[in-house]
């Protein structure tokens, strides 16, 4: 194996109800050393019809997309913050993507001033080829699964309900399922993508700004992670099988227990498909709450905060990704 590669720990959820605590006390170990696990044997998860939705989506023609264009972009449309980001040039994090999330009949007046953080999804017209809404809408649902089942027991690793963490998931949470194509350069990429070493970066050193990050990666390589000793080290590429990591805001709960790891991903020289779920807390989340506090009584106090408005300044202020700074302020 070349120098610098590293190789997750492995959950395998087919063990998640004969072997809880076994699993509970790797996935601890884990989020509290690497930041970053392998996740294998999620049931019903078809990692060929998400890879094969990715390229049919992206190769679809520019007018095609551009009617699923966000506003900023297009002015035509509506939807200002589902639907398709193009490929900005110039930007250091260079990708296009197709977002979408959960869908909920009622929207309760408190969070009207955002109305447009859960507005519908949209959808490309499907030519027949695919069941492109429906797979995707599938899909989402058993990352949202798997994402609960984790997180039981991680609350159970620690020692706390099981059911300490997923209460926040239960009303309206932000979740956002967003396709990414990396695409080949056509010409020689600008200083800002490229680092010391030569290598071109395609998404900047960042750690996830959410709950928790369930990544498919379709065995490309191209990701890496910054390791305890701060070295970059790429995430050996495996198949059917999805890398999580957890967010800013799990971690802040959590009073930095568990690491929200640095991440970066490079150029790989062709194409490169990937599709994070990001899970997120409801815009009205309290993410003030310390866990450990609530759960054992001793930790730092509970200063309240809403998710909603903290999750869009850090993206648009703090974090600065060019896909969120044209949103609306919150
Ligand atoms: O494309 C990838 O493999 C990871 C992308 C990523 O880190 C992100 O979108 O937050
Ligand atoms: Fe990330």
């Amino acid at each position: 194996m070349e120098p610098g590669t590293l190789q997750l720990p492995v959950i395998d959820m087919s063990k998640s109800r004969t072997q809880r605590d076994e699993m509970s006390q790797s996935l601890i170990d884990a989020l509290e050393n690497v930041g970053f696990l392998a996740i294998d044997n999620i049931e019903g998860l078809d990692f060929d019809i998400l890879l094969r939705s990715c390229k049919w989506f992206f190769n679809q023609p520019y007018d095609k997309k551009k009617c699923l264009l966000r506003k900023q972009w297009n002015p035509e449309n509506t939807n200002m913050f589902r639907g398709y980001f193009p490929v900005i040039e110039g930007e250091p994090s260079r990708k296009e993507g197709f977002e979408f999330g959960p869908v909920y009949p009622t929207i309760d007046s408190n969070t009207t001033r955002a109305s447009w953080i859960y507005e519908e999804n949209v959808w490309p017209e499907e030519d027949g080829k695919l069941p492109f809404k429906s797979e995707l809408t599938k899909a989402f649902d058993i990352m949202h699964n798997t994402a609960m089942e984790i997180l039981r027991l991680t609350a159970r690793g620690i020692g706390i309900d099981e059911n300490a963490f997923i209460g926040l998931f239960d009303d309206k949470p932000l979740t956002t399922f967003r396709m990414i194509h990396y695409p080949t350069w056509e010409s020689t990429p600008p200083e800002v993508c490229l680092l010391e070493d030569g290598k071109v970066i395609t998404t900047p050193e960042h750690t996830d700004t959410g709950f928790m990050t369930l990544l498919t990666t379709f065995g490309y390589s191209g990701l890496e992670v910054m390791t305890a000793d701060g070295r970059w080290a790429a995430v050996a590429p495996r198949s059917n099988s999805l890398v999580m990591n957890i967010g800013d805001v799990f971690s802040r709960m959590l009073g930095g227990r568990f690491r929200a790891t640095r991440h970066r991903v490079v150029d790989i020289g062709e194409d490169r498909f990937s599709f994070p779920f990001f899970l997120e807390p409801s815009f009205d989340a309290d993410i003030g709450v310390n866990f450990l506090t609530k759960f054992t009584g001793s930790g730092p106090k509970h200063v309240p905060e809403l998710y909603g408005p903290w999750v869009f300044h850090q993206y648009k202020y703090v974090k600065k990704h060019f896909e969120y700074r044209v949103l609306p302020d919150v």
